[in-house]
């Protein structure tokens, strides 16, 4: 194995695949907020105004100045502007949410009040304050959340709180899947030396949970295993994607013809081969765009939970990069059982949470070329390289992009 295919560290790999996003984010673009939902910003959110931006009533009642009785002078509603309360023993009648006027010293609640017949209101105040004070909530140009932010219906309601209507968030990555093999079929069942393609169909949800857009016109597959039919795919896959994931042909046998194409087409190495067990000869590459942006391929395995690690390690932090968001963490989990490492390799092992998800315990059916076990988990248990894991012992967990709900 020449040098420039040694393989590279798990954890290194993960970084690489992230600042290779990172450095590719962009360009953001102004999105009306009901349409900004899953997008990130590429901005900070700042206070336009202060927040309350006036002071505010919380309670329907009386807005009074000066020793009781006071006489009504007027009534204000949410949404008027008051007009200052300039006198002794007077007192407007308020709304929840009005401006409270100048010059008010107490809210009186209405129904702790009383008017007599001659109008004049008593009562005695609360001596909590009954209104909510300008910047209460935030200062004018206050940053109340950082560029990074994934843009989720609470982010959106505290924007439009502020009083925006759009926000500049990054583009959403575009990608496409080809998946590669001969010996796939798409309908009916397994036998006769062929099996069924199980990473077209559900690699594309993977890539959506992880924030890419995938038109179903981008699933192609499978693809003739020829160096012609691989290129031509490839081509027309990189005219619109800015992230090609192909399956299967990673390696150096008689049809893999990934790293030839690869070669044709230009393209620069950011991760040759992954020392991590399973999923070792996943890759990830650049190519130039000919719009001068650069273009990604992830080359995912075709063992199915090979090709599931490559996404989980490499594709998710690019796509977390080339949004604008921070490298995904791991969660510390506790590992239920004993769990052996795999030498000099990252050995990534699936497993199921319990319900506080902070319990690991690996699942059955986890063979490189198996999904059985991939369906029960919630992802892997990561034991480094020269280590094991004991019973009891924490340790990182690398989760799948579920969405909560899903694998309660
Ligand atoms: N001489 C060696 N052979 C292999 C090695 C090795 O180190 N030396 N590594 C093995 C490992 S590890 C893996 S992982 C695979 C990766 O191979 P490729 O990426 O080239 O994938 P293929 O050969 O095309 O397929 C491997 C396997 O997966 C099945 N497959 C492929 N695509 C799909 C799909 N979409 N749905 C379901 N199953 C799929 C395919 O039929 C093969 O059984 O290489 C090992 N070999
Ligand atoms: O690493 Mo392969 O990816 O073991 O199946």
């Amino acid at each position: 194995m020449s040098a420039d295919t040694m393989p590279v560290d798990w954890e290194q790999a993960r970084t690489l695949a992230y600042q290779a996003g990172r450095a590719a984010a962009g360009p953001a673009e102004p999105v009306s907020l009901p349409a900004a939902d899953g997008r990130t910003l590429a901005e900070p959110l700042r206070a336009l105004t202060d927040l309350p931006a006036f002071a505010t009533s919380s309670i329907d009642g009386w807005a009074v100045r000066g020793p009781q009785p006071w006489r009504p002078v007027g009534r204000v509603l949410a949404g008027g502007v008051a007009p200052p309360l300039a006198a002794d023993g007077t007192c407007v009648e308020i709304a929840t949410g009005a401006m409270v006027p100048a010059g008010a010293e107490a809210l009186l609640r209405i129904e702790e009040s009383t008017r007599d017949t001659a109008g004049l209101v008593t009562g005695t105040p609360r001596a909590a304050a009954e209104w909510r004070l300008p910047g209460e909530e935030a200062h004018k140009d206050e940053e109340l959340l950082p560029a990074g932010t994934a843009v989720d219906p609470a982010v959106i309601g505290v924007a439009a709180t502020c009083g925006y209507e759009v926000l500049n968030v990054f583009a959403r990555p575009r990608a496409a899947v080809l998946v590669f093999g001969d010996e796939l079929l798409t309908a009916g069942p397994p036998g006769a030396g062929r099996v069924r393609d199980s990473l077209g169909p559900q690699v594309p949800g993977w890539l959506r949970r992880g924030g890419a857009v995938v038109d179903p016109a981008a699933v192609t597959g499978p693809v003739q295993d020829t160096l012609e039919a691989h290129l031509a795919a490839l081509r027309g896959a990189l005219t619109t994607a800015d992230l090609v994931c192909t399956t299967g042909g990673t390696m150096h046998g008689p049809v893999d013809h990934l790293h030839p194409a690869l070669a044709e087409l230009g393209a620069e190495y950011i991760v040759n081969t992954v020392a991590v067990r399973p999923g070792f000869p996943m890759l990830l590459a650049r190519i130039p765009g000919a719009d001068g942006r650069p273009r990604f391929l992830a080359g995912l395995p075709g063992n199915p939970q090979s090709a599931i690690i490559a996404l989980v390690t490499l594709v998710a932090p690019l796509l977390a990069g080339l949004q604008g968001r921070p490298a995904p963490t791991m969660p510390q989990v506790e590992a239920a059982t004993d769990i052996p490492g795999r030498g000099d390799f990252t050995h990534l092992v699936l497993a199921h949470l319990d319900r506080s998800g902070r319990s690991a315990t690996p699942v059955g059916h986890v063979g490189s070329a198996m999904l059985r076990g991939l369906s029960n988990a919630q992802g892997f248990v990561v034991v480094r390289p020269g280590t094991r894991v004991t019973a009891g012992e924490s340790a990182s967990f690398l989760q799948l992009p579920l969405v909560p709900g899903e694998r309660p």
